[in-house]
């Protein structure tokens, strides 16, 4: 049976598709591999499709049948250039000689994504006089062993598949949150975080969750704060302008980020502390951790919840600031990557990185992960010691302060 690609575009099942029809259009007569494998688990077909659905060859409007294509597409020639402009893993020495522009981006004028970036460079201060020849990094997270104060911050799209920074991560003693969308194999005794976004069908979110429980998930991470997608503007104007460069028109709704085309239709946005904390509390005994809580207030009615911590998040600034992780005793905040020592030092827990793992994924597969991990290492035991601290346990609030220029001054005068 052969199909038009207006017959596609029309068919009731092309349009539940969660990234939309428009994406399904856009390869339809092309090979869609490439596409496809980066951002789907490698079951979703068998998981998502029965086999009634496989509706036949493809064919072009005048009803012939359309050869597959197997030339390049812009995306797929546009990373090509990249990856040969990448520089050798050896030259990489900190995080940002590892960014890609496609996860930089933030919602709408990138403010939050700004200030996320600039809010805790005002913290800052070394104790000198501290015995700090030997450094221990590691630490606790939901009582997990963990050999640094961080943790993989669930970030779906892991171009060139999220089990690679689940090996790295194994290998390096680092906790690993899964999104809902990846899926991951962890190595024995390897711990891995469940993120969930609840979706209007509760009944399929339950049974995600008890999956994950089944399948030796640690917790499971509620992601609060992305109840509607923002508006990711450089998002858009790229596929845009891929898509003008390309000639066609892919039937993308402009007015949203790519991301946004893949969830808007299915999240709850009825998320309530009334109902959904009993509902998850109710189906697994797995600890419960809110991801993107934003303000004081929410933290407290989290604990007053029960929940086992918070991760205080606007989502890197793509939804709508910062990290606040807590338990049952503790409340903290949690900062920017490149200020994992200051924010525990205020009290978190751990720091969740997310595009940091994206970048150094998409660039260089495991081995580029497991650099990352060698150079978060680094900067944190040579953080620590510069600050005065041995443990993690010395990282307490006395040893930073928020440092403004004009206070700074008026406190100057004083002395
Ligand atoms: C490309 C991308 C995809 C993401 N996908 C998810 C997701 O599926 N679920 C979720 O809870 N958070 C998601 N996030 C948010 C991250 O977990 C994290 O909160 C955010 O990136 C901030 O951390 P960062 O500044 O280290 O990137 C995503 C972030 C990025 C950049």
């Amino acid at each position: 049976m052969a199909w038009t690609t207006n017959e596609i575009a029309k068919h009731k099942d092309a349009r539940k598709h969660p990234g939309g029809p428009g994406i399904i259009l856009k390869y339809a007569g092309h090979d869609a591999t490439s596409a496809f494998v980066p951002i789907h688990s490698p079951d979703a077909i068998q998981r998502n499709l029965s086999p009634s659905q496989c509706l036949g060859r493809l064919a072009d409007t005048k009803g012939g049948e359309v050869d597959v294509q197997m030339g390049h597409t812009q995306d797929e020639m546009r990373v090509e250039r990249e990856m040969k402009r990448r520089p050798p893993l050896n030259q990489i020495l900190n995080l940002t000689d590892i960014e890609v522009p496609f996860y930089s981006a933030g919602t709408d004028d990138e403010v939050s994504l700004r200030e996320n970036r600039r809010a805790f460079d005002r913290f800052s201060s070394i104790r000198v006089m501290r015995p700090v020849s030997i450094c221990d990094p590691s630490t606790k997270i939901l009582g997990y062993h963990s050999s640094l104060p961080i943790f993989v911050s669930g970030a779906a799209q892991a171009i060139l598949g999220e089990l690679n920074i689940t090996r790295a991560c194994g290998k390096a003693n680092i906790i690993q949150m899964v999104c809902t969308t990846d899926s991951a194999a962890a190595l024995p005794s390897q711990p891995l975080f469940f993120q969930l976004y609840k979706v209007t069908d509760t009944a399929a979110s339950t049974k995600v969750v008890q999956e994950a429980e089944q399948l030796g998930y640690k917790a499971i991470a509620l992601t609060v704060d992305a109840v509607v997608v923002g508006n990711r503007e450089r998002d858009v104007k790229s596929l845009w302008v891929l898509e003008q460069q390309e000639g066609k028109n892919s039937g993308y709704d402009k007015s949203f980020g790519s991301s946004a085309v893949n969830r808007r239709n299915a999240f709850d946005s009825d998320l309530s502390w009334k109902e959904t904390i009993p509902w998850l509390r109710s189906i697994t005994k797995l600890p419960i951790i809110l991801k993107g809580i934003q303000c004081v207030e929410d933290a407290m009615l989290a604990v007053e919840a029960g929940v086992e911590a918070i991760l205080v998040s606007n989502h890197g600034g793509m939804c709508i600031l910062m990290v606040w992780l807590s338990n049952s005793k503790d409340l903290g905040l949690m900062f920017p990557r490149r200020d994992v020592i200051k924010a525990v030092c205020l009290g978190s827990k751990a720091v969740g990185l997310g595009r940091p793992f994206l970048y150094a994924l998409s660039a260089y597969g495991e081995a580029g992960v497991t650099k990352m991990l060698d150079v978060l290492h680094r900067e944190i035991t040579i953080s620590m010691r510069l600050l005065g601290a041995a443990s993690i346990r010395d990282l307490t609030p006395e040893m930073v302060e928020r440092v403004d220029w004009e206070p700074v001054r008026q406190r100057n005068t004083k002395l």
